[in-house]
Parts: structure tokens; sequence; C-alpha cells
């Protein structure tokens, strides 16, 4: 048996976990660069839990500036088992307004600027990515919000875009008109990569405007978003604390194989493999590099 440590990436608005107990910051150093901050490691109610703002501290990171594979990596050698991704999000519903969170379950990938694979020349794989999210991630997250009152959604498409600016009409009217539940900036590659690594994965996507497809609605701005994402963000971190207190101590093995996403995704011959991307890739791959 794995014992569970739950990371969490705080995204916009989000840059600590009031709660965290017996807090220590470790600078954990990756083959694959600079992560967005040291992680912040401590426990709730006894759960091991590692904590990373996406965009760093003073949210001084674009959505393309972010090293997703870092970040990624360092929450690997941390121990994480689980990761949750807070993300705010723009709506493509009516039925999911300005506060909602939305356990999406799916991912369009719309970036275009960003590494998205742990792997590559010298070392090939191909994870399956038909169910990116972890379901029994999903399914404490949805207690965890119903616990605490939180207006939720099971299920939905989140749209990855590659920002910074937000959408033209024309985008946010194609996407809508696609069944796209919500658009964000930074969910794509980081579930590839948690994939990658076998980390499961899932994100509340937390609705902070209708982007601008909205009839009713102005386009969407940082200081409207602002509005929001500080009520989000204090919902956030109480759904955080209730997961911890309910999260299973012992890993649960994944029912879409989250966990095992490398058993099957490796396909260059180990002589042909390059011993210095093995080498980057020993905590991401090292459970089948090593076996
Ligand atoms: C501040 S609005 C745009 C910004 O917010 C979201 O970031 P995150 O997913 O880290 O909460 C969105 O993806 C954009 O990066
Ligand atoms: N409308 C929107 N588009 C992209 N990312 C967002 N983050 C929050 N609102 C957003």
């Amino acid at each position: 048996m794995t014992k569970a440590v739950l990371g969490i990436i705080g995204g916009s608005g989000i840059y600590d976990l009031p709660g965290l107990e017996n807090v220590r910051e470790e600078a954990i150093t990756s083959p694959w660069g600079e992560p967005s901050a040291p992680l912040r490691r401590g426990e709730m109610a006894g759960l091991p839990i590692v904590f990373l703002p996406r965009h760093g501290h003073g949210h001084a990171l674009s959505p393309s500036d972010i090293n997703y594979r870092a970040n990624v990596d360092v929450l690997k050698r941390a121990g994480v088992t689980d990761l949750v991704a807070l993300s705010a999000c723009g709506s493509f519903k009516e039925e999911l307004p300005p506060g909602t969170f939305v356990l999406v379950d799916q991912f369009v990938d719309r970036t275009h600027k960003r590494e998205s694979s742990f792997f590559g020349k010298g070392c090939v794989a191909h994870v399956s990515m038909a169910h990116p999210v972890s379901p029994l991630l999903a399914r404490h997250l949805a207690a965890a919000a119903e616990a605490e009152d939180i207006a939720f959604a099971r299920g939905g498409t989140y749209l990855c875009m590659e920002g910074p600016q937000f959408s033209s009409l024309a985008e946010s009217l194609t996407y809508k008109a696609q069944g796209y539940s919500v658009i964000g900036m930074t969910n794509m590659p980081e579930a590839k990569l948690a994939r990658e690594a076998e980390v499961c994965y899932a994100s509340v996507a937390m609705v902070t405007d209708f982007d601008c497809w909205h009839p009713g609605h102005d386009a969407v701005t940082v200081q409207d978003i602002i509005r929001v994402l500080n009520s989000n963000a204090e919902k956030a971190k109480a759904l955080v604390a209730r997961l911890a207190r309910d999260f299973p101590r012992e890993h649960e093995p994944c029912p879409v194989g989250s966990d095992r996403a490398l058993d099957t995704a490796l396909i260059t011959a180990p002589a042909a493999r390059d011993p210095q991307l093995l080498a980057k890739l020993d905590a991401v791959a090292g459970r089948v590099l090593r076996s």
C-alpha cells in the first residue's frame, strides 16, 4: 500500500493554503528547470499536503511562462499521489454562473507554446488521455463540495487556450457552440504531464465570468474576475480542508489507471534509449524504467 499524499496547485487568487499545519518550505530542484515556487509542505487533519502556487508568488508567471514540467516533476519528487488543480475559468453555460465549481472531466487543448511532454527523442511514450481526470479524486471532491454547501457541477469540458489575451467573440461563440463548459489557460499541459508522471489528477474549475459570449455581460476584465475570485478562493480553501479531512490515508488504485499510465506507454527499445533523458525521467518514470 502507498500512503496518500495530496498535492494542491493553487491558481489565480490562491497563493497559499491557510490551515496547513507544520508548514515547511521545500525548494526541490528539478532537471526540468524552475518550478513556479518552492513547495509548501504540511498536514491537514494528519494528511500530508504539498502546495504549489501555479503562477508563483505575487502572480509573476503568465500561463505560457509556467514551467508545467518542473511543477509536476517536483510534486512527484515530493511523493504526491493525488493532485488537485484549483483554477479560475470562464463559463459557456447559463447554468454554470460565476461562483460555480465545475469538476471537469474532459479537456480540449488549444495551447501551442508549451512543453507538453516529459518524453521525446531517446525515450518515446504515449499515455492515454481518454479519461484525463481520476474518477475517485473527483468523487472525493464532489463529496467535499456537497459537505461544504458549495454549488458545483459534476463533469464538464475545459477548453484550454494559450492566452494571455481573453477570447474574441467569434472564438467564444465557437467554443460555446461546440458544447464546451468552461475556458481557462492552465490545465493543459498540466493534466497531460500529471498523467505521464502517473499522478492522479482532478481539476476544480471555479467560474469567475461568462467569457464574452453572454449578451447580458460585458467583455471579461481582470478587475471583474478578481471580485469573484476572492470569494471563490475562500470556498476553495474550505473545500480543500474538507477534502483533506475525509481523504483516504492509503492511495486508492485509480480505476482509469492514472497511477499506472506508463505500464502500456513506452515504445523506445531499451537499447535505443538516451541515458541523459532517462536520468531526467528518474522521478516521473523511475517506476517503469528501473524495473
Ligand atoms: C486572472 S484571470 C486569467 C487566469 O486565471 C486562470 O488561471 P488559473 O487556472 O491558474 O486559476 C486562467 O487560466 C488564467 O491564467
Ligand atoms: N474567460 C476566461 N477565459 C480564459 N481564462 C479565464 N480565467 C478566468 N476567466 C477566463
